[in-house]
């Protein structure tokens, strides 16, 4: 059957096998690289054209387009559709307002319409505002941006919050590359308050070192400070949140997996270190970046939303199969992703016959006493949760119905195959 069209499947575990199975490139180190690829001349970027066109996250897509757009004449009017992609639209609003003259007009789905974007904006309006950018929001579509034609009399500085979005940093440093490109002279990122997801800004800058640039760091700020072009452009690693999925599938069907580099600074790597709370060890399979997963569950686990957000999932199906409750703290962030992921991860422990207690900051799971014949669940268009509960499936043996799963296109196009790999059956539910 074909996945790709199909709202609602039956995912049957009962035939598993063990066979090699592959990530996607990293979205969001690829869409670091493309913005650092078009700044720095490597266009187009290298590493993404050779990806098969079939696996490529549509998120990655989006920010490719969003850049193609960006290096249309100063004059015309860009046209960026940005889909479900929260780190696309935010990277993207950026650099569109440090593109000299440019228009741009961003649309998206209603989802990323109601994330919270409005620091970015202010940040942007407070240090570009006077020059001349105009920012206005629709309801909440089109985003529509109208760049300064010349930033050199700007103070060369953004200041935001670090609550709700590490994006929203990370954003602003790949701005102040443009800018220190464009004008040679320092340009800082001023972080007021602790960051969320503080990995991924680190990721932020492990890439602009990689592509030449100098920052300098004090503990709340980021200067871009300067730039040498580096001996070679750098390559993309396999993607370590889809990793986290296919660890665990790799763990229960006894294969491996391959394109798992543990040094390309992905915060979701963290998946390595977090399973072997549970009794689990992933070991080096022989080739280089690949990986096997021994052991035998035990315990429960703890991990923290503020370290790895986007693996809360995927470690809440596996808290469903462990012995010993588990506890994800810090979880508040999960509400604001493509779904409430927080309602999401309660919803399915509960269809699979677990129970959650949230206490303030931190979701409690407590497993099932013993697995139900059978799962529903509704991706809610997230496609973490669409690969979280075929994981839970997965790990348990449990046959899942699912509506939605076509949404897995975000991160990981080739999810279902990689599934089908390793013996799991997929069928049209109609
Ligand atoms: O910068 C990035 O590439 C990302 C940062 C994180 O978001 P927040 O910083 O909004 O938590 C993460 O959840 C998202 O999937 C990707
Ligand atoms: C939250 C995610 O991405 P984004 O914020 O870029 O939409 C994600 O991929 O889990």
């Amino acid at each position: 059957m074909s996945t790709a069209k199909a709202s609602r499947i039956v995912v049957d575990p009962s035939a598993l096998h063990a066979a090699p199975l592959t990530p996607p490139v990293s979205k969001s180190d690829a869409q670091r690289a493309l913005v650092l690829g078009h700044l720095t001349g490597s266009w187009p970027l290298p590493s993404v054209q050779a990806e098969a066109d079939e696996d490529l996250p549509a998120d990655v897509r989006v920010l490719r387009q969003g850049v193609e757009a960006l290096r249309l004449p100063p004059d015309a009017v860009r046209d960026i559709d940005c889909a479900d992609g929260g780190a696309p639209f935010r990277i993207l609003a950026t650099q569109a307002a440090v593109t000299p003259g440019a228009q741009a007009r961003f649309t998206g789905t209603p989802r990323l319409g109601e994330r919270p974007h409005g620091p970015l904006f202010t940040s942007l309006r407070e240090a570009l505002g006077p020059m001349g950018l105009t920012l206005t929001e629709g309801t909440p579509w089109p985003v529509e941006l109208r760049a300064p034609r010349d930033t050199s009399n700007a103070t060369p500085v953004f200041r935001v919050p670090g609550a709700q979005s590490s994006q929203y940093a990370s954003s602003l440093l790949l701005g102040c590359a443009a800018l220190y490109l464009r004008e040679r002279r320092p340009w800082r990122v001023e972080i007021d308050g602790p960051l969320t997801s503080a990995g991924y800004l680190e990721l932020t800058l492990t890439w602009l070192s990689r592509f030449g640039f100098d920052i300098l760091r004090s503990p709340s700020s980021y200067t871009v400070a300067g730039y040498a072009a580096p001996p070679a452009v750098p390559t993309l690693p396999g993607d370590w949140s889809s990793l986290g999925y296919l660890l665990l599938v790799a763990w229960k069907t006894g294969g491996t997996v391959v394109r798992a580099d543990t040094g390309s600074a992905h915060p979701d790597d963290a998946i390595v270190r977090l399973i072997e709370q549970v009794g689990l060890r992933a070991v080096p399979a022989g080739p280089p970046f690949t990986l096997k997963v021994e052991g035998q569950l035990s315990g429960g686990l703890r991990a923290s939303g503020e370290e790895c957000p986007d693996l809360l999932p995927t470690l809440a199906a596996l808290a469903c199969v462990l012995p010993a409750p588990s506890t994800l703290t810090e979880v508040g962030i999960l509400r604001v992703k493509e779904s409430d992921r927080l309602e999401g991860i309660r919803t399915l422990v509960k269809a699979f016959g677990g129970t959650t207690e949230l206490q303030g900051e931190q979701l409690l799971i407590q497993p099932p006493r013993t697995p139900p014949a059978g799962f529903e669940m509704s991706s809610e268009g997230d496609h973490r949760l669409a690969m979280t509960a075929a994981t839970l499936c997965v790990l348990s043996g449990t046959p899942l119905t699912l509506t939605g799963p076509e949404c897995v296109e975000k991160s990981f196009p080739g999810f279902w195959r990689q599934l089908s790999r390793v013996g799991v059956r997929i069928t049209d539910a109609g």
